[in-house]
């Protein structure tokens, strides 16, 4: 796998990771928030809604208070057959029935049990009084439960068969003077109308309901769930809050926090609040006690509905968008920033290896990478000079060392290995230009003697004098040179057989001449040969040689040339 690639990969796997992390850290921290706020919420719209219960309520309980301190009624009580009291109580009832808000009232007395009431149509005009209460009768026990309890008021949703109404009751005990109960007065609001303007408010995702003192619901959108006539019903067989709840730890919670407000007692405006589950779906309960009536206002939010996922989607669309962006520049930067430089500088290392300083164009960022490839740069240009600089010594030292092999160290003439190249190359060219040239072979005589004689290091300045003199008996283009011993080689080209003649006589004559004006006189053999296009190098040698060997045999010092038909023989003393 590619660097890039790897770097790619742990690039996105570490935003994969770190956003992941916060993704799951900006959940945890919205759905702190989403309930931080819901509980400011719950709380809010639970004041909200005990309000508007009460602004319902109070002025009826209060109308209801206030009848049930009328003197008038309280007499009437007291002596409920005295006509006069009876008629004055009823006038006093009807001017009440005009101040109700549903325009009714009952009125119950505790010494004959007879119940009157009248409703906004003055249905019962001139016949209040209803019917006599029946301690027997299931209908009329809220009467003597409310009676025996001795409770001063109390709400009571209660559906009324002699009246055929349901409706939400208020109930407020009527005393004399020594505190006795003598009747019961009230007024009673339409569930329906109240229901709809208190609870099955239209808002989306709030539920608000009501539950009394000891959990039972009066106040529910659902009226299956109300529990009617609760004041008769024993302990065990109301429909308590607790029932809107499956998870047992729900109902616990939601228990819990009615009895924690109770034994707060009347501190109006607090407010509890958890998180329950209803119909499957997470919701946040608020609960209050309303102390003016007794009861508990619960409110319960669905977080979902008011706040829902949804909302958050541009955000995960910003967060995706983000995320995408991010990896493309960072695959940008990487790309641009590391990876090509890096990649580049691959390429040039490679061509390093490979021995050329030639490099490419290398990517240098102004960062770590760039530096380095920079770097690298001067390091192979410096070393690419340096290599040239030791290729172009080492040629200079081969050349040297080229002539050096070809040179004879005691006469700087040519040895035996420069003459055999020079004879090779003029054997090439005499058969390209189909032309001759000469070869000359001289020794010197008794040379022997001479080292004997004089010494050999006295032999080796007669050898560098024979050199010396060889070079200036022939022409500047000719190339003499020392074939071994005392043995010397010159080869003529251009040539004829004529001027190879001359040459030799030459070279014989002028050694005898300048070696007498040095002391004693050496002489030398000389044997000479035309060579022709097609002779081979030995031939050519072997015709020299055999006409060095009859110069010798003539006498020495005479020059003798060899000529093909191997019989003729020119010599000179
Ligand atoms: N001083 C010196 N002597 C050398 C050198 N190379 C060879 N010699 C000697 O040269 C002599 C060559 O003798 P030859 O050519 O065989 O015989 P010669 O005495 O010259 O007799 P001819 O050639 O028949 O006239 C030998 O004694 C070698 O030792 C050298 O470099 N320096």
């Amino acid at each position: 796998m590619s660097i890039k690639t790897r770097i790619l990969g742990l690039a996105a796997s570490l935003i994969v990771v770190a956003s992941l992390a916060s993704w799951l850290a900006y959940r945890e921290l919205s759905e702190n928030i989403i309930e931080r706020w819901g509980q400011q919420v719950a709380e809010i719209q639970v004041r909200y809604d005990s309000a508007r219960l009460l602004q319902s309520l109070e002025r009826e309980i209060g109308l209801a208070k206030q009848m049930a301190s009328s003197s008038t009624l309280i007499n009437w009580a007291a002596s409920p057959d005295d006509e006069t009291l009876k008629s004055e109580a009823i006038r006093q009832m009807e001017s009440f029935r005009s101040n109700f808000r549903d325009n009714n009232y009952f009125v119950a007395l505790v010494g004959n049990g007879h119940y009157y009431y009248n409703n906004a149509e003055n249905e019962y005009a001139g016949s209040q009084f209803r019917y006599v209460l029946d301690e027997e009768k299931p209908d009329d026990a809220w009467f003597f439960q409310l009676i025996e309890e001795g409770r001063d008021f109390h709400l009571n949703v209660n559906p009324d068969t002699e009246l055929g109404v349901t409706k939400l009751w208020i109930d407020v005990l009527m005393r004399d003077e020594a505190g006795e109960i003598v009747g019961m007065v009230g007024t009673g609001l339409s569930l329906d109308a109240f229901l709809q303007d208190i609870v099955d408010i239209d808002q989306e995702g709030i539920t608000t309901l009501f539950v009394d003192y000891n959990g039972a619901i009066q106040l529910y959108r659902d009226r299956n769930y109300i529990d009617f006539a609760s004041i008769i019903k024993p302990e065990g067989q109301k429909n308590t809050v607790d029932l809107l709840f499956e998870d047992p730890q729900d109902k616990q919670q939601i228990l819990g926090m009615l009895q924690l407000l109770k034994k707060r007692g009347d501190q109006a405006g607090q407010v509890e609040s958890g998180f329950v589950t209803v119909d499957g779906r997470k919701h946040l309960a608020g609960v209050a006690f309303l102390p003016a009536i007794g009861w508990f206002e619960i409110t319960l939010l669905d977080l979902h509905t008011l706040l829902p996922q949804s909302y958050l989607w541009p955000l995960v669309a910003v967060f995706l968008v983000t995320l995408l962006v991010s990896l493309l520049l960072f695959h940008f930067i990487i790309q641009s920033r590391i990876l090509k430089p890096i990649m580049s500088l691959e390429r040039a290392v490679e061509k390093v290896r490979e021995g050329s300083f030639d490099l490419p164009r290398l990517e240098k960022p102004n960062n770590e990478v760039g530096w380095l490839a920079d770097h690298f740069e001067k390091m192979a240009q410096k070393l690419g000079q340096s290599t040239r600089e030791l290729e172009t010594k080492v040629a200079q030292r081969t050349d040297e060392l080229n002539r050096l092999a070809r040179i004879d160290p005691l006469t700087g003439l040519k040895n035996r290995r420069g003459l055999d190249e020079i004879l090779e190359e003029e054997i090439q060219r005499a058969r390209r230009q189909d032309s001759g040239f000469g070869v000359i072979w001289l020794d010197i005589d008794h040379f022997k003697t001479i080292n004997d004689n004089l010494g050999h290091q006295a032999g080796d300045q007669i050898l560098c004098r024979v050199a010396l003199w060889l070079k200036a008996g022939v022409r500047p283009y000719d190339h003499p040179g020392r074939w071994g011993g005392d043995e010397f080689v010159v080869l003529l080209s251009p040539c004829d057989p004529d001027t190879l003649e001359q040459i030799a006589r030459r070279i014989r004559e002028l050694v005898e001449q300048e070696s007498r004006k040095t002391g004693a006189a050496v002489t030398v053999s000389v044997g000479g040969f035309f060579a022709r296009p097609g002779d081979t190098s030995d031939t050519i040698l072997r015709h020299a040689d055999r006409a060095l060997y009859r110069a010798k045999a003539g006498g020495r010092n005479q020059v003798c040339i060899d000529t093909r038909d191997d019989e003729t023989a020119l010599s000179e003393n």
